[in-house]
């Protein structure tokens, strides 16, 4: 600041720079003050020096610590500007980049504010894009984010639910900072299905990255009422409904759902939970008896067309030629289990990532249709009938995402033959692991 400021005072004849110096006990160290002592001899018309004092917080950690020791100054710089340039016009603040609480100081006195940056260009658009980010999940903007592993543009709406909260998008970082440290990330994906995110990553600094999934169970028939049930039903005929392990409705919503699909005249498999007692992260139950939920004469009026289950066997249930469509909360494996099975699917995220991928099988592999992508459940809304019935519509009646979806099924499924990419990744991983220094 000091260098800048002679920088400043030699490019402009009649300009005059105050240099406030905030110190504290702890930052006081012998080298500061003498260099301080040593601005404050040279001191010119021209640049004068403003030397201010603080007090340390020992609760709070070292950083945190400097920057609001610098804030609680905020009152004294204020007034110690006032008096010290009484009859100069002030015409602006330059902060150093941890003084920012000083932007508040600077509004208060009418003058405009700059930030002098000690890094590069590069690190400061860096600086900016991570905020950006962080910034549109916070206010859920309608702001798009360029993102290295998609082709379009990420809406600010779809953004993993943890970056919505500070202390989970904290832990988030967290978790990205370690994943960095690993020698490599096997990835339950498929080369072929995301192919531009894969090469993407490959292009980074990231540890490597192996493409070998799908990971599960595939196709193992059940021998329960709901395959026998569903033997009976014409082919491609039958709506499936189930939103994954946490999925669980009640009331108001478990209403509008059954109107959407009595609405629609589809047939039905809905696998319908209680919400779990004991917070939002309480896992849910089945219900004893689904009447209690469901609008009066409902089983009786869709008995011939119709199942409310509570858990499915949902691999079996997918693999089956009658189900025609798959209302999702987009869970990644259930993803992978409807691209295996070839199924279009409707999307109705949750939690978790859930809207990223609701975004990325609408928009960008473009083999499922929106209920809705940007839905969550902590919002507590409630999804209309009209809305969800328009969802289950196009999901059975427009065929357009289904020949895209069985193209992507065929190449999931060759991932894992022999020689397949996935199956290749496996034996690359396998080839790197035994070559390590053990
Ligand atoms: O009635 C049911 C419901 C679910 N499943 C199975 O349970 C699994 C559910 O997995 P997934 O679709 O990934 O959903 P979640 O259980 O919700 O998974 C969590 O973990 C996933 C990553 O593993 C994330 O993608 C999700 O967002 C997160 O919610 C799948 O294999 C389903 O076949 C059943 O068999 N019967």
């Amino acid at each position: 600041m000091v260098e800048l400021a002679k920088l400043l005072v030699h490019r402009h004849s009649t300009l005059v720079i105050s240099l406030v110096i905030i110190t504290s006990p702890s930052t006081a160290t012998a080298a500061v003050t003498r260099y301080a002592d040593s601005l404050a001899a040279a001191a010119t018309p021209r640049v004068s020096l403003l030397r201010l004092r603080g007090e340390d917080d020992p609760s709070l950690p070292a950083g945190n610590a400097a920057v609001s020791m610098i804030e609680s100054q905020r009152t004294r710089v204020r007034e110690a500007l006032l008096e010290f340039t009484p009859t100069a016009r002030l015409a602006g603040f330059v902060l150093d980049m941890f003084c920012t609480s000083m932007l508040d100081v600077a509004e208060e006195l009418g003058v405009p504010s700059y930030l002098f940056f000690p890094s590069g260009a590069a690190f400061l658009g860096f600086t900016f894009h991570i905020q950006t980010l962080h910034a549109a999940a916070a206010e859920s903007t309608e702001a798009e984010l360029v993102f290295p592993g998609l082709v379009r543009p990420l809406p600010g709406k779809v953004l993993p639910s943890g970056l919505l909260h500070e202390e989970w998008a904290a832990a988030s970082y967290r978790m990205a900072r370690d994943f960095r440290k690993s020698k490599g990330i096997l990835v339950n994906t498929v080369k072929e299905l995301e192919s531009y995110a894969v090469d993407s990553l490959s292009r980074t600094e990231n540890p490597k990255v192996y493409p070998v999934g799908p990971i599960g169970e595939k196709s193992r028939r059940e021998d329960d009422e709901t395959i026998e049930w569903l033997d009976q039903q014409p082919e491609s005929s039958v709506v499936f409904l189930c939103f994954g392990s946490m999925g669980a409705f009640r009331g108001e919503q478990v209403r509008e759902i059954a109107s959407a699909l009595e609405g629609s005249g589809h047939r039905f498999l809905w696998s319908l939970r209680r919400p779990g007692e004991g917070g939002p992260w309480a896992s849910p139950t089945d219900y004893e008896d689904v009447r209690e939920v469901l609008p009066e004469g409902f089983l009786d009026r869709t008995a011939e067309v119709g199942r409310v289950m509570g858990w499915v066997p949902q691999a079996a249930v997918l693999a089956h030629k009658s189900i025609g469509g798959f209302v999702s909360h987009c869970g990644w494996n259930s993803t992978l289990e409807s691209v295996w099975f070839g199924v279009p699917m409707a999307t109705w995220p949750m939690y978790a990532e859930q809207q990223f991928n609701a975004f990325l099988l609408v928009e960008e592999l473009e083999i499922a249709t929106e209920v809705r992508m940007d839905y969550r459940s902590e919002s507590e809304e409630v999804v209309s009938a009209e809305e969800l019935e328009r969802g289950i519509r196009s999901l059975m009646e427009d065929c357009s995402r289904k020949g895209r979806m069985k193209g992507f099924s065929d190449l999931v499924r060759g991932a894992l033959t022999d020689g397949g990419s996935s199956s290749s990744s496996i034996a690359e991983f396998i080839g790197d692991v035994s070559n390590n220094d053990l």
